[in-house]
């Protein structure tokens, strides 16, 4: 069970609909779905936008966005429209060359802004986020993006699903080329993680301090590749050397080839 958070719905979206679906997520979640959303430190709202973890003010009830998964604009947008280019880092680390799109495992999900730049690239992609919350936004954020005629295309090539990753590849994980990682870092100060969504993200996941055992199963499984992005300076996952490194301003991608291993 979630402590100290809601499901809370604005009024003027209300419909069966949406409230059957409404007690779905908050059965899904294990939470209460409350419209007194003013007793708790935060909450999911669901309102014309969608859903959103927001942290909510003890004093008058108002309430701020932490989270909000959003395909069609802001950073995610914008990559769509000017960025989308197979010249970046993100798609020599995958593997995606003239002809060839390989299939992508994302095992690390979050906010699937790095599998939906690998899907508008043309992979199929499947999102893994183990979550509960972060899966949910996930599950809405496609779910808006689907209804876009331009977008329903894209999202054609996103899948998700709600797993441990590890766990999952031990089952299907021949069937991807590539498998994905951008776990979680273990920063000692908080103020190195500088983006505001990567904290509430830590506040609501932790360290991923797993991520050793999961290269280990992916390597196993991966078709042709692992790709684990990290931040610059850091060391690799069980100090194993990848075959290359792409380095970026504040970050790398540590690519381990399977046919080499
Ligand atoms: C740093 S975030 C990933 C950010 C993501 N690349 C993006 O573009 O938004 C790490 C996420 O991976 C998830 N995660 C870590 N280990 C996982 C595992 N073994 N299975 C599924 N999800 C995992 C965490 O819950 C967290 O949401």
């Amino acid at each position: 069970m979630l402590h100290n958070i809601t499901l809370s719905l604005v009024p003027e979206i209300i419909t069966d609909n949406i409230l059957i679906k409404a007690k779905e997520i908050a059965q899904f979640l294990n939470i209460p779905l409350s419209d007194r959303r003013e007793e708790y430190p935060q909450a999911l709202i669901w309102d014309r936008d969608g859903l959103s973890l927001c942290s909510i003010s003890a004093k008058d009830g108002s309430h701020a966005k932490l989270l909000y998964i959003d395909f069609m604009g802001g950073k995610n947008g914008y990559r769509h429209a000017n960025d989308c280019t197979t010249r970046q880092p993100i798609a020599k680390a995958v593997g995606i060359k003239p002809g060839f799109r390989p299939t992508v495992f994302d095992a690390t999900a979050g906010m699937g802004g790095d599998g939906f730049v690998l899907a508008c690239l043309g992979c199929r992609v499947t999102l893994c986020e183990r979550s509960p919350i972060m899966y949910t936004l996930l599950q809405d954020g496609i779910e808006r993006a689907r209804q876009d005629s331009v977008m329903n295309k894209i999202m054609a090539n996103l899948d998700l699903i709600h797993n441990n990753s590890k766990q999952f590849l031990e089952n299907h994980g021949t069937n991807y080329h590539t498998i994905y990682m951008d776990p979680m870092y273990p920063h000692k100060k908080k103020s190195a993680l500088n983006k505001k969504e990567m904290r509430v993200i830590r506040d609501l996941v932790g360290d991923d301090n797993d991520s050793d055992n999961l290269l280990e199963t992916a390597l196993t499984v991966a078709g042709n590749r692992v790709v684990v992005k990290r931040p610059k300076g850091a060391p690799y996952i069980e100090e194993r050397k990848p075959h290359h490194e792409i380095t970026m301003k504040n970050s790398r991608f540590d690519v381990y080839l399977t046919s080499y291993l």
